[in-house]
């Protein structure tokens, strides 16, 4: 797993939508006074998407990926990025919130970024968390998936409780798209999104699971301010495990956190060191 630090939530979201985009530019990472030069990898517009090989790419709601959404559709409207073949597959919605209310994640993806970009609506995928049958939704979800070949990258975030999607706390590492119900931090934290009523947040969502975001070729989560702090310390520097399932990702091939500063303040300065040094000698060799 890759730890990236950025001072500000802004830094680190510029990196993100950089990285997705993925211009074949060199890249300047300054660490404890060592400037490297690095070469970056390519993503969406190194994979040039075509209408039959789609670029398919997972997407997360929330206030942290807000700003990476941001700099996704000033990179579109400076010309340098298009959606037109990239397919998208949400991480969750809320059930039984109709799918026009302000706050469900329909509203938000397309408010907040499908809108704003000439991606083609058909393909985007967010679950249905009012379709009649629900787990029938859930396998058509993964079955979908599965069908254009798997998920090329996920972005994320990561709530306090160190929970991915809606994976919460004591969720299987091995989980598939499936209903969960959320726990209360989770229904504390989203009421803000709510009036700060409690009894308006919905109880239960869809959520992809665990396995299914570890399936992804890559994973890229963002983390931003100290009230993520604690969960990704527990997920870094603790054991991979279900109380924390970011953690998962220790697990995969490849995959990457990028954190402002405040998101470290319980990491240990050595783990901080040591993961950008890993990153340095990662890249450095990659370019050998
Ligand atoms: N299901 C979403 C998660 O996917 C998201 O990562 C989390 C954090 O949201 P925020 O970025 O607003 O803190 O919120 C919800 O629980």
């Amino acid at each position: 797993m890759r730890l990236i630090v950025r001072e500000t939530q802004d830094q680190a979201a510029q990196y993100i939508a950089d990285y997705i985009i993925s211009k074949t530019s060199l890249e300047y990472l300054q660490s404890y006074n060592i400037i490297l030069k690095l070469t970056a990898t390519e993503r969406i517009n190194g994979f040039s998407p075509t209408a039959e090989r789609p670029f398919v790419l997972g997407l997360p709601t929330g206030s942290s990926p807000l700003p990476i959404y941001k700099a996704l559709i000033q990179a579109y409207n400076q010309g340098k990025i298009s959606f037109r073949h990239v397919v998208t597959f949400n991480m969750d919605e809320y059930v039984g919130l109709p799918r026009e209310h302000p706050e469900s994640y329909h509203s938000f993806m397309f408010s907040n970024f499908f809108s704003h970009v000439d991606i083609d609506s058909k393909n985007v995928n967010i679950l249905n968390g009012n379709a009649p049958n629900l787990r029938e939704e859930c396998l058509s979800y993964e079955a979908k998936i599965k069908a254009l070949g798997g998920i090329e990258l996920f972005l994320g975030g990561v709530g306090s409780d160190g929970h991915i999607a809606f994976n919460e706390p004591g969720s299987s590492l091995a989980s598939r798209t499936r209903i969960k119900s959320l726990a209360y931090e989770t229904i504390v934290a989203n009421a803000r999104f709510f009036n700060n009523d409690l009894s308006l947040v919905p109880r239960m969502a869809l959520t992809v699971g665990v396995q299914t975001i570890m399936d992804a070729k890559e994973v890229v989560i963002i983390a931003s301010g100290t009230s993520k702090a604690l969960a990704i310390q527990q997920a870094i520097e603790g054991g991979v495990g279900h109380l924390c399932t970011l953690s998962c990702l220790q697990l995969h091939p490849c995959s990457m956190v990028v954190v402002d500063e405040d998101a470290t303040m319980e990491l240990k300065v050595k783990t901080v060191k040591v993961c950008i040094s890993q990153v340095l000698s990662e890249r450095s060799s990659s370019k050998a």
